[in-house]
């Protein structure tokens, strides 16, 4: 859905992006992380048509950016880092505006009090934008983003000024976009959270690709099958006492601790714990493991560094 080949840019004393090139498949969901001033708003504002890259392509869904720039961006919906809204307006007046700026038929009133429903701003209809407070502010601009039902969605830094709340909606909101088909590119540094909806990891540093691969197993992929697992316990125990367990041997590490994926339902994992239990071993913990998406960032950039 997202093809990009070569692709360079330049400010005028800065190398941003330096030959990156990257295959995102239809319906992911594609953390893009790296260290501050690695290239992540640049490489999303050349996906979004917004920067014209001095080398190199940008295929969305098939469509040549340089070469067909508008019929691209009838596929996107991209919300910037540094939005801005017309304050004056009503958020129904936003949406409305927004609705019929991407030329949406039927009733743009309908898709407006949609689109707010969905980021649950159907009770501030009637305020005006520049009266919201700064998450506010931000729930109305991911609603103006994906009024027009895009099939690529790009996100820079989506989770700013949102609490606790409005996060863990946002978190349900693009899991629930994914499930409509959508194809999504989230940039971020909250790497637990992340971790709870994208399917993928693209890893930038200095302007280039150090990783892009499926998290937590290829298996895991678009159709987020399989869980990640950690297994803790108490004290390290000899591995024959893991021996024939159905998630297959388990490596623990020095500490008694071990990271696995687990394709199986809830009921599967209440029954792994009780086996575990039954076998006498020190179970401290079994819970789905959200602090490997970090882990994993982490290693990937110390292995890419000299
Ligand atoms: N308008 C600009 N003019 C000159 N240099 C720029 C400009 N915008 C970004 N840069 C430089 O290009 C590089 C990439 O910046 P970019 O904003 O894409 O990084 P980022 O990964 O999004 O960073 P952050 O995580 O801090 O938002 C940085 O070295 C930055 O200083």
């Amino acid at each position: 859905m997202i093809d990009v080949d070569g692709l360079s840019f330049e400010y005028p004393a800065k190398r941003a992006l330096d030959g990156v090139g990257f295959h995102i498949g239809p319906g992911t969901v594609t953390a893009l992380v790296g260290p501050n001033g690695a290239g992540k708003t640049t490489l999303l504002r050349c996906l979004a048509t917004l920067e014209l890259p001095y080398a190199g392509r940008v295929l969305l869904g098939g469509i040549d950016t340089a070469e067909e720039p508008r019929r691209a961006r009838r596929l996107l919906g991209f919300l910037d880092e540094f939005f801005g809204l017309y304050d004056e307006l009503t958020v129904l007046q936003c949406l409305q505006y927004w609705a019929g700026a991407h030329g949406l038929e039927g009733d743009v009133t309908v898709a407006a009090r949609d689109a707010a429903a969905r980021l649950g701003l159907a009770d501030r209809l009637e305020e005006r934008a520049g009266s919201l407070s700064r998450g506010l502010r931000q729930r109305l601009a991911i609603a103006q983003v994906i009024i027009h039902k895009p099939r690529i969605l790009l996100m820079d830094e989506p989770a700013s000024g949102l609490d606790p709340e409005a996060r863990a909606g946002l978190a349900d909101l693009i899991r629930s976009l994914q499930a409509d088909g959508m194809t999504i590119v989230v940039s971020s540094h909250i790497l637990v959270e992340l971790a709870d909806y994208s399917t993928h990891m693209l890893i930038v540093d200095k302007g280039r690709v150090i990783d892009h691969s499926p998290i937590g197993g290829a298996e895991r992929g678009a159709a987020r099958l399989a869980r990640r697992l950690r297994l803790v316990l108490a004290r390290p125990v000899a591995a024959a006492a893991l021996a024939g367990l159905s998630v297959g041997p388990l490596d623990l590490d020095g500490e008694g601790a071990a990271v696995f994926d687990f394709a199986g339902s809830l009921d599967d994992q209440a029954a792994l714990l009780r086996d575990l239990v039954a076998r006498g071993l020190p179970v401290a913990a079994l819970a789905e493991d959200h602090t490997s998406l970090q882990d994993q960032y982490i290693e990937k950039l110390k292995a890419s560094r000299p």
